[in-house]
């Protein structure tokens, strides 16, 4: 998969969720390798797959409450991969990132024992030239913006009372990584906050 995303390099990069399910595989594969899990609350995972029908497997867009259920499977053991592959993988929440980006980015670049630089919040502006972007992505259209807060809400008013009102039974994960399941507008700014990760619990 990773072969026909790009040139070689000395650094090769595969972005997709899925790649959480094999870790184990991969790490034996590649011991240097380090891992990213990028979690984002499940209502918005939804609603975007549904939106801008991204095709993803295993997922039937005409029926919600399964898709909950199965992004709870899969988010359940994904954290579990990444828990277990201690100081190889770190999560990054989606709500933080773009609400704190240097925080989260300069994060990242130590995980990955990289240089960090101001460019990586102006990726914008560098398309095309440093930054080559495959436009065969789903995601190229919004890549190609300034790292902006404007989608964080865009679930809001989208799913029924009765699918909203049974999310910690039917995924139950969304609650225990710190997403409000008790509003249907839920407070984002809480993941902005500077002690966010003294209260993350051992799943989040
Ligand atoms: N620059 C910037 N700032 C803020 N948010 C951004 C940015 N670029 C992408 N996005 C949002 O990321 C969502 C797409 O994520 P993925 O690339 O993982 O999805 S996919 O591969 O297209 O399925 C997608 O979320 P939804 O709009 O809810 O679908 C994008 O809006």
């Amino acid at each position: 998969i990773i072969a026909k995303h790009g040139k070689l390099a000395p650094r090769l990069c595969n972005k997709d969720p899925y790649t959480a399910l094999w870790l184990p595989t991969i790490k034996r594969m590649y011991p240097n390798s380090k891992f990213i899990l990028m979690i984002r609350d499940a209502r918005a995972v939804i609603h975007s797959m549904i939106e801008r029908k991204v095709p993803v497997a295993g997922y039937n867009t005409s029926n919600e409450t399964e898709m909950f259920s199965k992004w709870n499977q899969e988010i359940r053991k994904m954290t579990f991969q990444c828990n277990t592959s201690s100081g190889q993988c770190i999560k990054v929440y989606y709500e933080r990132l773009i609400q704190k980006p240097q925080e989260e980015i300069q994060r990242i670049t130590n995980f990955l024992d990289l240089p960090y630089s101001d460019k990586m919040l102006k990726h914008h502006e560098l398309i095309g030239g440093e930054v080559d972007l495959n436009d065969q992505e789903f995601s190229a259209s919004q890549v190609k913006k300034a790292i902006n807060t404007a989608v964080l809400t865009s679930w809001f008013d989208c799913f029924s009372d009765e699918t909203l009102g049974q999310l910690d039974v039917i995924a139950p994960f969304l609650r225990i990584l710190g997403y409000d399941t008790s509003t249907a507008k839920p407070d984002y700014s809480v993941f902005a906050d500077d002690d966010f990760y003294q209260f993350r619990n051992v799943y989040s």
